[in-house]
């Protein structure tokens, strides 16, 4: 079983190497394009995820996943968003009917 704390560990990892020199280092590279660059990997990384899906490549969707989190905590560090944020929230939602949390969601 992996160690849950990596999505932390990869957050600080972000957030060192975005300081970095853009050419030995991915997420300055990616930072350093601006943040629709950094969206649109998204977006890519959603779209593959999804083909991954389909396909019922196992393997695909591992890496696709992967790839759409990590970009995810990559655009989350510019907003200045903290993936405790989000593990917070998810934490609220547990328990709760996925059909309650939809109806008192804003229309
Ligand atoms: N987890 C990742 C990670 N996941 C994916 N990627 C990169 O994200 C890109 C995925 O994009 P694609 O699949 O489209 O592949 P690509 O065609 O090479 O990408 P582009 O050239 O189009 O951007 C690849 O270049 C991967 O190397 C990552 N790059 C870095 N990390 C983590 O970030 C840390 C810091 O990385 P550096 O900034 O490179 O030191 C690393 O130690 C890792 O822990």
């Amino acid at each position: 079983m992996a160690d849950s704390d990596i999505l932390q560990r990869l957050e600080a990892a972000i957030a060192e190497r975005v300081k970095a020199d853009p050419g030995t280092s991915y997420v300055a590279a990616l930072n350093a394009k601006g943040q629709d660059a950094v969206l649109k990997k998204i977006g890519e990384e959603a779209t593959e995820t999804v083909i991954a899906a389909k396909s019922g490549d196992r393997a695909a969707i591992v890496h696709e996943v992967a790839d759409l989190w990590f970009h995810c905590l990559v655009m989350m560090g510019r907003q200045g968003v903290a993936l405790d944020e989000v593990l917070s929230e998810l934490e609220r939602r547990e328990g709760r009917s996925g059909i309650a949390e939809k109806n008192a969601r804003p229309k």
